[in-house]
């Protein structure tokens, strides 16, 4: 499997460490063959070598220098990220760059230049799924590629695969959760007496803000996976503007303090209803008793409920952001693709 990454930040450079660091183990137990040939970031430069690159020079590079073409070893430097896309010999496309809440851009024609030329594509970014899921859904199959985004919903735990493969069967009438990694951990941290803006710091420098973070702290990003979830595990699609959205910007400390001696706790969370009228969602914040399911996920983790009419209700909880949590979810994907490969069989999703 040849590699190319499109955006090389924290997520970008925790996944080509993985498939570093594990190489051996991906080989001999899943023979995954991944070699990175490119990667293509848009301040940090270009790189690719059709034989392959170095990792660990690559890390180096960036981390050391700031700079990806500070690698001295290419065969070719400054291709920008469609030429990377079409001009490589890249297969497997790592879509790695920020979510634009607006328009899903650069990253919905990252995606669509790749099925057009054969190439599959990981990505983590939720612009491209949560607005324009069926016509790249279609795109890729008509070109035979695969389009993986588990890590789009809660980083590296399985909130879209559990679902669509082990709940198969039945049917899942609500989905209530908290998806949002760094507002769960600014509450958390609110909690111990920490303020919102040093709470929000910590989580920046943990890598698991967005890029701008008013996406996570206004709700945003919990919206687009609400969409996510909507359309792919409940099978309608909504548009991610019209569900109604509040963040946790006005949140207090009186306001966390008040609800602490009310054994309750702040908690933003997602809702998805199936209703006889269609999907109904809303995202928002929500003071829930500390007997609820819910109350106790704490920091980064997040957790997701399913209520299923023939299993009852399942939790999910795990990693909801973080680097080497959100490569994992890349890397799953590419196990699939591998095995499916193998097998000569469909990808479980
Ligand atoms: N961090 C996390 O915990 C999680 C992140 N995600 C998603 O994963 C994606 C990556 O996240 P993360 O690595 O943390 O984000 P970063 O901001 O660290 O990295 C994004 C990278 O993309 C680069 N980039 C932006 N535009 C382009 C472009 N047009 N072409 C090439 N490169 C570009 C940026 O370049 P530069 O900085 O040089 O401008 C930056 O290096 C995002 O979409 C995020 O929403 C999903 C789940 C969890
Ligand atoms: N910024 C997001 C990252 C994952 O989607 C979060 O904090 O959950």
């Amino acid at each position: 499997m040849n590699i190319a990454f499109i955006g090389f930040g924290g997520v970008g450079q925790a996944l080509a460490e993985i498939l570093h660091e594990r190489q051996e183990k991906l080989e001999q137990e899943y023979g995954l063959k991944a070699k990175v040939v490119a990667v293509a970031d848009k301040m940090k430069g270009s790189v690719y070598h059709p034989d392959g690159l170095d990792v660990p020079q690559l890390i180096q590079s960036v981390r050391e220098d700031g700079n990806i073409e500070a690698y001295s070893n290419a065969e070719t430097y400054g291709l920008d990220s469609i030429q990377t896309i079409k001009d490589t010999n890249a297969d497997m496309i790592v879509e790695v760059t920020f979510t634009d809440v607006q328009t899903g851009q650069p990253a919905i024609e990252h995606c669509e230049t790749a099925f057009k030329h054969g190439k599959s594509v990981v990505t983590t970014n939720k612009g491209p799924v949560a607005l324009k899921l069926e016509e790249l859904q279609a795109l890729a199959d008509e070109n035979d590629c695969f389009f993986g985004f588990e890590g789009t919903v809660m980083s590296g735990t399985p909130a879209l695969r559990l679902p669509k493969t082990t709940l198969m069967g039945n049917d899942i009438k609500e989905v209530v959760g908290i998806l949002n990694g760094t507002t769960n951990y600014i509450l958390t941290e609110m909690e111990k007496g920490f303020s919102f803006n040093q709470a929000l710091k910590q989580a920046q420098e943990y890598g698991y803000a967005e890029a701008d973070p008013t996406s996570d702290i206004e709700g945003y990003d919990v919206r687009y996976k609400t969409a996510i979830l909507s359309h792919y595990v409940m099978g309608e699609a909504i548009s991610a503007l019209e569900i109604p959205c509040e963040g946790i910007r006005e949140m207090t400390q009186d306001m966390i303090q008040e609800a602490l001696g009310e054994n309750k706790h702040w908690k933003l969370l997602a809702r998805i209803k199936k209703t006889p009228h269609g999907i109904e969602a809303a995202v928002g914040p929500e003071k829930i008793s500390n007997d609820h399911p819910l109350a106790s996920i704490q920091g980064a983790t997040n957790a997701i409920m399913y209520d299923c009419d023939l299993a009852g209700p399942i939790m999910l909880t795990g990693a909801g952001a973080g680097l080497k949590e959100t490569g994992f979810s890349l890397l799953i994907e590419m196990i699939h693709v591998q095995q499916s490969r193998t097998n000569n069989s469909f990808i479980v999703r």
